[in-house]
């Protein structure tokens, strides 16, 4: 798990530690690590030497950084140019450095450009980009050729603790951040903007607090979460999952939801619903009944994609919402939410409830659109509704109602066609009939779909089809399952 902070942590943690070495120590250890990946771009794309690098700096400490790393370039033969956002309020004592060691301001942008460093604005940022430093970055997106970009702590022009982006901001191909990720590397458009994430360590990890903003899954928790079948499992103990969704009119819905739903760690996928009678042909393991009330136990149920909105769809919610289970809650399931004429049965729930809606169904159910802060509105939707709720998106959001959240980083946009968040409800389904907690369920479902899109986009335009097909190995890369059989050895 990567720790994601918001900017008030990371100021803290920066104050306590600074409180402990002479002043400026953090600013040359930012502007060192800032040099060395610069050096190692630049060393990519020909050479270091008589390169030609341009500084955008503004007027804090986030200029201050660009000003001294440019200071150490320059100092390794490169030509340093620095266009400042506001000359009076310019790092001073970096400018003097980054003079003292040949580099210079320049008056305008220069024709020929290596490499752009973003020091315009960090952590210190407020809305959108205003005045000098809006117009820097709006010529920088205008050159032609477009040179290198390489951001100082986050790309400017982003909401630092949102990850939203409130106007023109800068596009970088590296950003090279300190401490610690926060939220604008992770979530929202913002995080497209970063390129890729480098972290510098300055020595503030040891001050940062044990609870994060957010959190980034990575294939070690997935590992380690993934239900593994052991030696005397049989497929009641690995978990049955009950999927209610789709209807004769909407026969893929349930077809799609239960190939995520039988490509996981559940050892029986039963199916409920007026698609009974197409669903076992394509799927000869289902168990399948016409309703929810004839469908037997199930330690899980999935419920919603394509049920309907009609009267027959809302007494088969109402009895996945009776039943003492963890549920997860798609679509449909969600639109019959909204009137408020469930409310009772969904607060009244004592096991777990998931919520996975896109941002339009986000927008009914909340009576407002996710907005600038992905992360707070799902954590508001979790603690109204007592639910975990994963928010679809380029980096879908995983929130509990007692505020913990996830930010899940494989999302790509080959995901954005019909189907495929019924593969992905399926697959969550499995999980927590598997037996995971509802936020471990729902960060390693979107993990896995999430790769499993990207595997299925490498060959050739995406269908939900492929999503699914492309889960089992995927999952398998990503658990180590077994594969053939392990030597009996002799004793
Ligand atoms: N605090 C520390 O200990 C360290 C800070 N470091 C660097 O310092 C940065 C933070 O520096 P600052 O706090 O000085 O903040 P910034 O460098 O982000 O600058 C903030 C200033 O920019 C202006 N500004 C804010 N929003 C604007 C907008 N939308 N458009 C135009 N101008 C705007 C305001 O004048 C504001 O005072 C970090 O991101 C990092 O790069 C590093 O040197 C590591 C250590």
């Amino acid at each position: 798990m990567r720790p994601v902070y918001r900017v008030a942590q990371v100021r803290a943690a920066e104050s306590a530690l600074m409180a402990t070495l002479p002043p400026g120590t953090l600013m040359q250890r930012a502007a060192a690590g800032l040099a060395r990946r610069c050096a190692v771009t630049l060393r990519d794309q020909g050479g270091v030497y008589a390169s030609r690098v341009v500084l955008l700096v503004g007027p804090g400490d986030n200029g201050g950084d660009a000003l001294y790393a440019g200071a150490k370039l320059a100092r390794q033969g490169v030509q340093v140019g620095a266009l400042l956002s506001d000359p009076k309020r310019a790092h001073a004592e970096g400018l003097a450095a980054l003079r003292a060691a040949g580099g210079r301001v320049l008056p305008d942008w220069p024709r020929r450009i290596d490499l752009v460093v973003d020091g315009l604005l960090g952590i210190g940022a407020t809305g959108a980009l205003r005045g000098t430093a809006l117009t820097l970055a709006e010529q920088l997106a205008a050159l032609d050729p477009r040179p290198t970009v390489i951001a100082v702590d986050v790309a400017s022009g982003v909401g630092v603790d949102t990850g939203d982006v409130p106007g023109t901001a800068v596009r970088a191909d590296v950003t090279v951040t300190f401490g610690c990720l926060k939220p604008a590397h992770v979530v929202g458009p913002a995080a497209v903007l970063a390129g890729q994430v480098e972290l510098v360590d300055i020595g503030i990890m040891p001050h940062l607090p044990a609870d994060p903003a957010l959190r980034v899954a990575d294939t070690a928790d997935l590992a380690a979460w993934w239900p593994q079948p052991g030696p005397i499992s049989d497929k009641y103990t690995r978990g049955v999952v009950g999927v209610a969704t789709g209807s004769a009119e909407y026969p893929g819905a349930a077809l799609l939801s239960l190939s995520g739903a039988l490509a996981g760690p559940a050892g029986l996928v039963r199916y409920a619903g007026s698609a009974h009678e197409l669903v076992v042909p394509a799927h000869p393991s289902v168990i399948a009944a016409p309703r929810v009330a004839d469908a037997g136990r199930v330690q899980a149920w999935v419920c919603g994609s394509g049920l309907g909105t009609d009267e027959r769809a809302a007494g088969e919610l109402r009895s996945v919402l009776a039943a003492p289970v963890p549920v997860l809650l798609d679509a449909d399931a969600i639109t019959l939410l909204v009137d408020g004429s469930m409310s009772g049965e969904l607060r009244r729930r004592d096991a777990p409830t998931v919520l996975t809606p896109h941002d339009r169904e986000y927008a009914r159910l909340a009576g407002e659109h996710p907005g600038a802060d992905r992360v707070a509105a799902a954590q508001k939707l979790a603690a109204w509704t007592r639910s975990v709720v994963l928010l679809k998106g380029d980096r879908t959001v995983v929130a509990g109602p007692s505020g913990e959240a996830w930010v899940n980083p494989t999302g790509t946009p080959a995901l954005a066609t019909g189907g495929t968040g019924d593969v992905l409800s399926g697959l969550l389904g499995s999980l927590l009939a598997g037996g995971l907690p509802p936020i471990r369920a729902a960060v390693a479902a979107a993990y896995a779909h999430g790769l499993a899109g990207r595997l299925a986009a490498t060959t050739g335009p995406v269908t939900a089809v492929d999503v699914a097909a492309a889960l089992r190995p995927t999952i398998a890369s990503l658990t180590h399952a077994p594969i053939g059989v392990a030597p009996v050895r002799p004793r």
